[in-house]
C-alpha cells in the first residue's frame, strides 16, 4: 500500500471530506486519517441529530398557530428512532464508501503530525502506518466541547452536544448552562419532547451573539413553553453523590436547582491540542490560524492548511465546507504551479459575515453584520427593522405569527451590510439575504428584485420601503 500522497487530510468531518473531493477533482491524490467516524461530529452528534430532535418541535408550532388543526401526543420513541436513522446509527459505512469513490485513501486511526508533511496514524489496535505528503497537510480535526472549570463539574460527567444529541430518553428534570446556539436548540428540544423542568442558565442574555431582539424572542416562546430562563447567574459549584443520580447545581444568587440532567453548551475550542503543532511554533488548544488559502501562516514554507472548526474562522458545517473548496482548490492549483488566485480561492464569505440559522421555534437566522459590528467597523449606519407578522403571506401561516427583520445599510454604498430575521420558517429566507449581503447588491438593485405574492419574502418589499424607496 503506497504511503505517499499529494496531500494527507487528518479529519474525516464535512471540512476534511471537502478538501479531499476538491483535491482529487484537481487531479491529485489524497489520504484522509479519521479517528472516530468518517462524517464527523456534524453527522452524528451536532448538526444532523440535533435537527433530527428540532424539526417536530418546529411543526408542534405550525400546528398550534393553525385553526382547525389538533396536536395529537407526541411519540418520542419515533422522533429517537428516526434521529436515529438520520445518524445511521452511528455506522459511517457510507460516508466511508463515498471517499473511496472520490476516491481517496481513507485511513482509520489518530493522526498526529511526525516531522513536516509526515503524518503518523496510530490504528484503533495500536498499530501504526506512517504517510508522508508530497506537497500538503491539511488539518480538519473539528472542535470539542468546553466544559469550564466550575468546581464539580467535570466529575458530575454532564452532558454536552454529544449526550444530549444522542440521547436515549429524555431527563424529567434538566439544567442547561449556557445561553448560545446549542443551549438554546437543545433545551427547546428537550423540553418539547417532554423535559417537565428544564432550566436555562444564562450570564448575558440568550444568543448574546444576534441582534438583541433575536434572543427576546426566543425567551418569550421559551417563556410560554414553560422553559425557565435565568439570566445573570453563574454555576458556582456542581454535585453528583451518584453516577447518573440527580444532580445539583449551586448558584450566584438564589437557591441551588436539582435536575436530573445537566448540559454544559458553553461553546467550543479547536481540536488542535495533540496534533505535535508544538514542533513547529504553533500552540495546541488554540485555533490554527490560516490566511484566506487556508494555508496557516506560521509555518514558512507553507506546506500546512487548515479548514473548519479548527482555524476558528467560523463554527458552521456550511462554512466549513466552503473553506475545503477554496483549500482543495488552492493545494492542486499550487501543486501544478497553475494561478491560485482565481476569485474562487479565497475565503471571501468570512469577512462579511458568515449565514446562520438556528433551529428554534421561533427561527433565527442571519448573515453580514449585526448593527453593533458594523457600527464598531465604523460604517456610515442606517437600520430599518420591520414585524414580519404584517406581512400578508406570514400571517397566512398562522394565527398569531410574529417575528421581525432587521437590515443593516452601509449608508455610503447603499449596500446591506447585514440581516436579520426571527420568525417561524424564517430559515429560508436566509440565502436571499445572503446573496445581498455577499454580492453587494444595492438596495436601488434590490427594488427590482419583486417578491411573490402573498409569501413571507415580502418582507424584502417592506424593509426597502421602510428605508424610503
Ligand atoms: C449540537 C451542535 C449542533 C450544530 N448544528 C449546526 C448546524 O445546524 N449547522 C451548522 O452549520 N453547524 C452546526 N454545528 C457546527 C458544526 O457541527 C461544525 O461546525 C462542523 O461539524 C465542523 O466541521 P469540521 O469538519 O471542521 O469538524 P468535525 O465535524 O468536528 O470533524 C472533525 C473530525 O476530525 C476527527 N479528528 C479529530 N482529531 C483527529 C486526529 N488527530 N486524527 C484523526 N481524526 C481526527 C474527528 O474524529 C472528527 O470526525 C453544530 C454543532 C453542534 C455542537
Ligand atoms: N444551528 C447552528 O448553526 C448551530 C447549532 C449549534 C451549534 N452551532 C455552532 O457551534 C458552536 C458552539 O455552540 P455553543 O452554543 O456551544 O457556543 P456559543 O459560543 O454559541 O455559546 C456559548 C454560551 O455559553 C456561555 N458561557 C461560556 N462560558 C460560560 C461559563 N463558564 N458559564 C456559563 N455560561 C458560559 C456564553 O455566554 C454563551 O451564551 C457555535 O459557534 C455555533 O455556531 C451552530
Amino acid at each position: 500500500m503506497a504511503d505517499e500522497f499529494d496531500v494527507v487530510i487528518i479529519g474525516a468531518g464535512p471540512a476534511g471530506e471537502n478538501v479531499a473531493d476538491r483535491a482529487v477533482r484537481g487531479g491529485l491524490t489524497a489520504a484522509i486519517v479519521e479517528a472516530n467516524l468518517a462524517g464527523g461530529e456534524c453527522s452524528y452528534w451536532a448538526c444532523i441529530p440535533s435537527k433530527a430532535l428540532l424539526r417536530p418541535i418546529d411543526l408542534m408550532g405550525e400546528v398550534g398557530r393553525m385553526p382547525g388543526l389538533t396536536l395529537g401526543p407526541v411519540d418520542v420513541d419515533a422522533v429517537l428512532a428516526r434521529r436515529d436513522e438520520a445518524v445511521s446509527h452511528f455506522d459511517d459505512g457510507g460516508q466511508v464508501g463515498w471517499i473511496k469513490s472520490v476516491p481517496a485513501e481513507f485511513v482509520r486511526g489518530r493522526g498526529r503530525l511526525d516531522g513536516p508533511k509526515r503524518v503518523l496514524v496510530t490504528a484503533p489496535d495500536g498499530s501504526t502506518r506512517l504517510l508522508t505528503a508530497r506537497h500538503a497537510v491539511v488539518l480538519a480535526t473539528g472542535s470539542h466541547a468546553v466544559v469550564p472549570p466550575i468546581p464539580g463539574l467535570a466529575e458530575a460527567a454532564p452532558w454536552t452536544s454529544h449526550e444530549v444529541t444522542a440521547a436515549k430518553s429524555v431527563p424529567r428534570r434538566l439544567v442547561v448552562l449556557g445561553g448560545g446556539v446549542v443551549a438554546c436548540e437543545m433545551a427547546q428540544a428537550m423540553h418539547g419532547l417532554g423535559a417537565e423542568e428544564t432550566t436555562v442558565l444564562v450570564r448575558g442574555g440568550l444568543l448574546g451573539k444576534m441582534e438583541p431582539f433575536a434572543g427576546e424572542f426566543v425567551a418569550e416562546s421559551f417563556a410560554e413553553a414553560g422553559i425557565v430562563v435565568r439570566t445573570g447567574v453563574q454555576a458556582t459549584k456542581v454535585e453528583r453523590p451518584q453516577p447518573g443520580g440527580p444532580v445539583t447545581v449551586h448558584l450566584s444568587e438564589g437557591p441551588p436547582i436539582e435536575a436530573d440532567e445537566l448540559l454544559v453548551a458553553t461553546g467550543r475550542r479547536p481540536a488542535s491540542d495533540d496534533l505535535g503543532l508544538e514542533a513547529f511554533g504553533l500552540t495546541g488548544g488554540r485555533p490554527v490560524e490560516v490566511d484566506d488559502s487556508m494555508r496557516a501562516t506560521a509555518i514558512t514554507d507553507g506546506w500546512l492548511y487548515a479548514v473548519g472548526d479548527v482555524n476558528g474562522r467560523n463554527l458552521l458545517t456550511h462554512m466549513g465546507k466552503y473553506q475545503a473548496r477554496v483549500c482543495g482548490d488552492v493545494i492542486a492549483a499550487r501543486v501544478k504551479g497553475e494561478r491560485d488566485d482565481l476569485p474562487s480561492m479565497r475565503d471571501v464569505a468570512g469577512a462579511h459575515g458568515a449565514p446562520q440559522v438556528i433551529f428554534t421555534d421561533p427561527q433565527v437566522c442571519a448573515v453580514g453584520l449585526t448593527e453593533a459590528e458594523a457600527r464598531a467597523r465604523g460604517f456610515d449606519v442606517r437600520v430599518v427593522e420591520y414585524d414580519l407578522g404584517r406581512v400578508t403571506g406570514a400571517y397566512l401561516l398562522g394565527d398569531g405569527y410574529r417575528g421581525r427583520a432587521k437590515a443593516v445599510v452601509d449608508e455610503r454604498r447603499r449596500v446591506l451590510l447585514g440581516v436579520t430575521f426571527t420568525g417561524p420558517g424564517v430559515a429560508e429566507l436566509l440565502h436571499a439575504a445572503t446573496i445581498a449581503v455577499t454580492g453587494e447588491v444595492t438596495l436601488d438593485r434590490l427594488w427590482h428584485a419583486v417578491p411573490s405574492f402573498p409569501t413571507v419574502s415580502e418582507i424584502w418589499l417592506r424593509l426597502l420601503e421602510a428605508y424610503g424607496l
